[in-house]
């Protein structure tokens, strides 16, 4: 055990009870204990654990980001460990991010029937995923797959290729490491093919901006290369909410450059139906992820992922681009249809509903 650099304290740490979230809250807790410190887990329940209604009519992934920022806010817990992917990239008041742990291998992975790769799945194989960032992806390799919206824990969801229901499913290989359920991946996919959801495969511990114990308890688990990368990927994510609705990945690297360490940011914006795909890529300083961010953000609008903006982005004259190209395609692709808010939904077809999507989606 190494000696604190504060004085050892007890900390109430609010979970989620899902078997990822109690994990990755375990991890975070022993990493204080093994700093002398005592961590009482206080089980928060979250309306996405409890309501099996489509995230998006329950309000998104922020659902259970909320419930536990609550019982910070009202000082009923400490510190909470929120995936970073989940967490929405506005700022709550009265709350910090204290700590951004060393990250797991952020890539998508396939857990698929006969543990087949996604080249050898082919033609019509039926991929599930509730992610438009994951279809999308998926869409624009051209594989002829197709997709069926699902939610669950990762045991529901590994369970659909079990038992038939599906011929593959992809989630983020973090969640199946920290699972210790490595053994059921099929394939890691490359970055080069599908980008990750910003912050994806890190966690971030939160608190309450003044509580001055806890920070100082929290800021040691910090890994400053994690951040830079999450700072980068998020800086994306939230210039892109501002003007483009559509699915966004993001994957920042720190790389070794000319004049010594770089950060390497791709992102992608693209369609469910694969009828539009962008990725472009930036490098910059480590210490720059914010602007870096941002700036690729702002090549993405320029180079046309603002035609994936969703009507309520759109200033009201807007023309509807007339023709079949890829632009009406695309203006289709996010026609908002409030019917489709409930239930499975082809997330190939063209009335998919991306509103809120451009971040994850399933569990
Ligand atoms: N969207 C839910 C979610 N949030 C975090 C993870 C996995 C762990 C992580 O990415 O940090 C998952 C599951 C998944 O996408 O497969």
């Amino acid at each position: 055990m190494s000696a604190p650099s504060v004085a050892p304290l007890t900390l109430r740490l609010g979970t989620r009870r899902s078997a990822l979230a109690t994990t990755q809250s375990t991890w975070v807790a022993d990493l204080l204990r093994a700093r002398g410190h005592v961590v009482e887990l206080v089980e928060i329940i979250t309306e996405g654990d409890t309501s099996t209604a489509s995230l998006a009519s329950i309000g998104g992934t922020g659902v259970f980001a909320a419930a536990l920022r609550r019982a910070l806010l009202s000082g009923e817990v400490d510190l909470a460990v929120h995936s970073l992917k989940d967490l929405p990239t506005t700022p709550e008041p009265g709350l910090v991010v204290a700590a951004v742990p060393v990250r797991e291998d952020p890539r998508d992975v396939l857990v698929s029937s006969g543990g087949r790769t996604l080249g050898e799945l082919g033609e019509g194989a039926v991929i599930g995923t509730g992610s438009p960032r994951r279809v999308a992806q998926l869409a624009a390799l051209g594989l002829g797959l197709s997709f069926k919206d699902i939610r669950g824990n990762v045991d529901t969801r590994v369970g659909l290729v079990r038992d038939g229901a599906l011929d593959g499913v992809v989630l983020a290989r973090a969640g199946l490491a920290r699972l210790g359920r490595l053994a059921d991946v099929a394939e890691a996919i490359d970055p080069l093919q599908m980008l990750p959801a910003p912050g994806q495969g890190a966690l971030a511990v939160e608190c309450r901006a003044d509580d001055r114990a806890t920070l100082g308890a929290v800021a040691p688990l910090d890994d400053p290369d994690t951040r830079a990368c999450v700072t980068a990927e998020r800086a994306v994510l939230a210039a892109l909410e501002a003007g483009c609705s559509a699915p966004v990945g993001a994957l920042a690297e720190i790389v070794e450059g000319e004049d010594g360490l770089e950060l390497s940011l791709r992102a992608f914006v693209g369609a469910v139906d694969g009828s539009f795909d962008l990725r472009r890529s930036l490098v910059g300083g480590v210490d720059d992820g914010e602007a870096l961010g941002r700036r690729l953000a702002a090549v993405l609008l320029e180079d046309g992922a603002d035609l994936l903006r969703g009507p309520e982005d759109r200033p009201p004259a807007r023309p509807v681009p007339a023709g079949t190209g890829p632009a009406s395609a695309v203006t289709d692709a996010l026609t908002p249809d409030p019917a489709e808010a409930t239930g499975p939904v082809p997330l190939a077809a063209p009335d998919r509903h991306p509103e809120h999507d451009s971040t994850e989606r399933a569990l």
